[in-house]
């Protein structure tokens, strides 16, 4: 084979090796979306990537990459760097399969156009989609990662003033609240504003993240870990728009296909209930535990029962197959708010160490 002949050859290798790499990190990617994630809509737009990867390459001839494939005489496969046979979780997997992919659409990019420049184009359009999807799937695991070990989730109201209110949600942070949500419908918003923005920077020391009912927009102004919304307020898809891809988003469900709703609109957790009657807020029906059943076996979306739950009905929610509770007046009308979360939470890690087993 003389020079032209083998760089025409090691052309065709290069097409064929990162054709291979680009597909097969693809399905890695597609795998954790789609078994890690269960997210329906990152999974389908992934497949479409692959699928649009494979049409990229119906420009280059089957029989002329097979033909220069030459495996035993590819001198790569003795190479091996440290990091590449380390992988510290799902996410790293996805991760580096990502960048493989990324790498491989640029070869078959510039390489393609030695054979058409509508190759390299259609395989930069593939390229230019798989920093969008990757990211998003980025950003969709570090919020999941941040509600992982969360299950009391506490609500508060604005208290009797801004210290009080700071005061009490530092102590129920303190004594091991997951997350805490502002909710107060007395105020107005630059009342809810301020207190959100006290709150905000008192539990931001801490690990507790810090939720804003209903309001996306002040959620955002003051920097808050998330806001919540219920089927009144805003579409989810709009109030992720003014959050953007960092906080999360909390959307309340009643029924079954309100919980698919709120997975299929990107809703990082959901509220399930009312599970028993409320003294914070009146209902004229109540799903209950039923509802509860249903919404485990709906979705992985991590899921928050809610409504008249405390440590005389705990059970109940436990055994309807939750390990996530919101709880208001259970904490706020407690003779010791601190001691009834330090209460509840040892009854949620003890079901969940149980569960674990
Ligand atoms: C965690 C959580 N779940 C449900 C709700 C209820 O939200 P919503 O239906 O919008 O009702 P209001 O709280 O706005 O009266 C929630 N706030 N938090
Ligand atoms: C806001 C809300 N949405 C459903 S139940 C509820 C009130 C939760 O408060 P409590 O735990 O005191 O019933
Ligand atoms: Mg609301």
């Amino acid at each position: 084979m003389d020079g032209k002949e083998s760089t025409a050859s090691g052309v065709w290798r290069i097409l064929d090796a990162s054709l291979n790499r680009a597909s097969e990190g693809l399905r890695t990617i597609e795998e954790y979306a789609r078994f890690v994630l269960g997210d329906p809509q990152l999974s389908e737009q992934l497949k479409q990537l692959r699928h649009q990867t494979a049409t990229a390459a119906e420009g280059l001839p089957r029989s002329q990459l097979l033909a220069a494939r030459d495996t035993p005489g590819d001198v790569g496969t003795a190479i091996e760097t440290p990091t590449e046979t380390e992988r510290v979780d799902a996410l790293a997997v996805a991760i580096a399969a990502a960048a493989r992919v990324q790498q491989s659409l640029r070869c078959l990019e510039e390489y393609g156009k030695i054979v058409d420049s509508g190759i390299g184009r259609a395989f930069e359009a593939c390229r230019y989609r798989s920093y969008t999807l990757f990211a998003t799937l980025e950003q969709l695991s570090q919020r999941r990662d941040r509600l992982a070990d969360c299950q009391l989730y506490v609500l508060v109201d604005g208290g009797d003033s801004i210290e009080a209110m700071t005061a009490t949600i530092a102590e129920l942070a303190e004594a091991g609240a997951d997350l805490i949500q502002l909710r107060d419908k007395r105020l107005n918003d630059r009342e809810l504003y301020e207190h959100a923005a006290a709150a905000a920077a008192t539990l931001r020391p801490s690990r507790c993240l810090f939720i804003v009912n209903d309001r996306p927009d002040i959620a955002a102004a003051v920097h808050a870990d998330g806001v919540h919304v219920g089927q009144d307020e805003l579409p989810a898809t709009v109030v992720r728009q003014i959050i953007g891809p960092e906080r999360l988003l909390g959307v309340s469900t009643h029924c079954v296909a309100q919980v698919e709703q709120a997975v299929s609109d990107g809703a990082d957790y959901i509220g399930c209930g009312p599970t028993f009657p409320s003294g914070t807020k009146s209902f004229e029906a109540f799903p209950g535990t039923d509802f509860l059943r249903d919404a485990a076996l709906t979705t992985t979306l991590p899921a928050f029962a809610i409504g008249g739950i405390g440590v005389e009905n705990l059970e109940h929610v436990l055994d309807a197959g939750f390990s996530r509770v919101a709880v208001a007046g259970a904490i706020t009308r407690s003779e010791s708010p601190a001691a009834m979360v330090a209460e509840l939470k040892q009854r949620l890690l003890r079901q969940d160490e149980a569960t674990n087993r």
